[in-house]
């Protein structure tokens, strides 16, 4: 282990982290001291910048940057391996194993140590997407000394249950969210597959088929054909919007899903929801159940609306389906 060529992988010296190997996983990044939640864990830019999409960098342009590195930068280079083992068979292979996009300049870069990071379908750490070519990971928990820093490879997995999720992974995930035969697993399957439905219910169409018109739809998520139809005209009650919502949150908090950044994308929405109601009685038991601290707390005081309809519904169902327009139309987001 001693000579093994990661250790020769220049880690700064500010960021408290070592490399070593980890069971069934090749080698990982290792906490050196605790990482309180929301710190920054780990600056780099890239080695090089490729300026092209994935499919059309070739094994050239690769060889091209690779020549114009300095020479400790090759150096650092020629360590890499295939997690850890073996020697990469092309350029190509190396870059694609070790490489992240950048959205703003648009392109690739090929960064040593955030490619050491390894997979965990419950992180305890986040890249967020990269404006400019340097890229800052932060802890999303906290990180205890000694753990693991891991992050999530895909972006919708919170909704896709073991099976799936190895289809996009390529390789056996072995995360407490996969370790089989565990009740964790079994549950966390069961949480991500009504997280899917719910998704289903309030955005209306699949995680598959999400802005993608005329594709077959992941419909089979929802059985009952009369829920499905109001979930995709839009005609789900403000209400039950509301409760399926908040059962999301709690049931991201179980898996281990709601940090920070997850709250921030999804209480908008659920704070927008409870101020459309317009039946007096509904609005009110929705300003009581957001005053409350916890999710679950939320959840269980909204639980009165199940079942009710609210004025506002007609006029949702109307601003939704405008909005679901503009999203499929090219150039909208
Ligand atoms: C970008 S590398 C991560 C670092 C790698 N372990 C190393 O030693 O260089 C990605 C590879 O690590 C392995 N890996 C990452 N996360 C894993 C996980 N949760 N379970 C099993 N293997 C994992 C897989 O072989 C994957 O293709």
């Amino acid at each position: 282990m001693s000579d093994h060529p990661y250790t020769h992988l220049l880690i700064p010296p500010s960021s408290p982290l070592t490399l070593q190997p980890s069971a069934g996983q090749g080698w990982g990044i290792f906490a050196t001291n605790p990482i309180p939640k929301n710190s920054p864990i780990l600056t780099e830019t890239p080695l090089f910048h490729i300026p092209k999409p994935h499919p059309q960098i070739t094994e050239h342009d690769l060889y091209t940057a690779f020549s114009n590195l300095s020479l400790p930068n090759k150096a650092q280079f020629s360590r890499l391996r295939d997690n850890a083992s073996t020697l990469f068979t092309s350029l190509t292979n190396a870059f694609a194993e070790n490489s992240f996009a950048t959205v703003t300049p648009p392109g690739h870069g090929l960064y040593l140590l955030h490619s050491r990071f390894n997979h965990s379908c419950i992180p305890n750490a986040k890249i967020p997407s990269l404006d400019g070519t340097s890229i800052t990971s932060f802890a999303c928990r906290d990180i205890a000394r000694g753990e693991e820093v891991t992050v999530c490879y895909n972006t919708d997995f919170e909704c896709r249950i073991r099976s799936d999720r190895h289809k996009c992974l390529r390789f056996t995930c072995v995360c407490e969210a996969c370790r089989r035969g565990t009740a964790f697993q079994v549950r966390s399957d069961m949480r991500r597959t009504l997280i899917r439905g719910l998704q289903y219910l309030t955005l209306g169409t699949d995680i598959d088929t999400l802005g993608i018109q005329n594709r077959k739809s992941g419909s089979h998520i929802i059985s009952d054909p009369k829920l499905r139809r109001a979930a995709e005209t839009m005609n789900i009650p403000l209400p039950s919007r509301l409760l399926y919502n908040l059962l999301i949150m709690v049931l991201l908090e179980h898996e281990g899903l709601l940090d920070d950044l997850m709250v921030q994308r999804m209480e908008p929405g659920i704070v927008t929801i409870a101020h459309f109601m317009q039946t007096k009685e509904n609005a009110d038991v929705a300003r009581q159940a957001m005053a409350q601290e916890t999710w679950l707390g939320k959840l269980c005081t909204a639980f009165v609306l199940w079942g009710r309809e609210d004025l506002a519904d007609g006029e949702l169902a109307v601003q939704l389906r405008q909005l679901r327009q503009l999203r499929l139309q090219p150039g909208l987001s």
